[in-house]
């Protein structure tokens, strides 16, 4: 067994030998077997812009696998957390990292990413995601403002980075773009995976910004953002008028008459973050203006 903190990294393909499972695209597990695009990945947390103040430097993985990336994570962080939901996965996970996990530098859950208790002191996350459960996860994880470093689907990560106006632009563009500056830091070809992936993949970086308007609450805001874009060919005013189904949006009707009519006028698509903060806002507190 390699120390976390010196040698050499961990081979990928020796991993999955040792591990003895191939990997099974129904269960979201393409590995990442191209050292290069692995060695990249805690890098780019390292920009400048993404460098933390905190002490313990704690990073969250979701999808550990055979643990190729977690072993490169343990060397640039104080503390690992690795969550994987495979029993036989998690086993392997728990032998070949005894030392890491025994010296309290890497704890492993196993278990479901969406259903788990993320740990308050967690300070950035670097992750191969499971595809078929991106949008949930990228849900989670953006209202706690850490840095993130994200292997993604690339279609979905050309949507999380998308700017008004541009056809990928929507809710989840909206969203992402409200809690963080999104990039798409590399395109990743599906050789770098084993079994390959069918579809291309892309690496994003988000950095949490201070948003210009604070939402009054995460899950409404998804909400809001949310049924707004389920109407995207409507102009706001209409859309909005349609969202009684959001149970906390009581009064459409009121929040219409104090918006702004430049708002109002327009499509969804067209909005930036801001603008649809200023709206949940307003939603939120009933077409009253809000003092915080
Ligand atoms: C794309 S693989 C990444 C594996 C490894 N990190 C790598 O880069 O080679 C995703 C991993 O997530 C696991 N997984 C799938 N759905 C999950 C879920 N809901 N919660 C936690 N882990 C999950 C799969 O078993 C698989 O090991």
């Amino acid at each position: 067994m390699t120390d976390p903190s010196t040698g050499s990294a961990r081979d990928p393909d020796a991993l999955i030998a040792r591990a003895g499972i191939a990997g099974d695209p129904n269960h979201d597990q393409h590995f990442l077997v191209d050292d290069r695009v692995l060695d990249r990945l805690p890098a780019y947390l390292t920009a400048p812009e993404s460098v933390t103040a905190a002490a313990t430097h704690h990073i969250l993985e979701i999808g550990a696998g055979t643990g190729v990336l977690t072993d490169r994570l343990l060397r640039c962080a104080d503390h690992v957390t690795a969550v994987e939901r495979d029993p036989k996965l998690a086993e392997f996970l728990r032998e070949e990292f005894e030392d890491a996990i025994a010296a309290d530098r890497l704890t492993l859950i196993e278990g479901d990413a969406l259903e788990i208790d993320i740990p308050d002191s967690v300070t950035a996350s670097v992750s191969n995601l499971p595809y078929s459960v991106s949008s949930e996860i990228v849900f989670r994880l953006l209202p706690r403002s850490v840095p993130l470093v994200l292997m993604l689907q690339r279609e979905f990560a050309e949507r999380m980075a998308a700017e008004p106006s541009t056809s990928e632009y929507g809710r989840l563009s909206v969203t992402a773009g409200h809690y963080a500056r999104v990039e798409i830091v590399e395109p990743v070809p599906t050789t770098a995976f084993s079994p390959q992936p069918a579809v291309e993949s892309a690496v994003v970086r988000t950095t949490p910004r201070v948003p210009e308007y604070e939402i009054p609450n995460d899950e409404f805001f998804l909400q809001f953002v949310t049924a707004v874009f389920t109407q995207r060919r409507k102009t706001m005013r209409n859309a909005i008028r349609n969202t009684a189904h959001i149970s906390s949006l009581d009064n459409p009707a009121a929040v219409v008459t104090a918006a702004d009519e430049d708002l109002l006028r327009k499509r969804a698509g067209k909005l930036s973050p801001e603008k649809f903060a200023a709206l949940a806002r307003l939603a939120w507190n009933h077409g009253e203006p809000t003092e915080w």
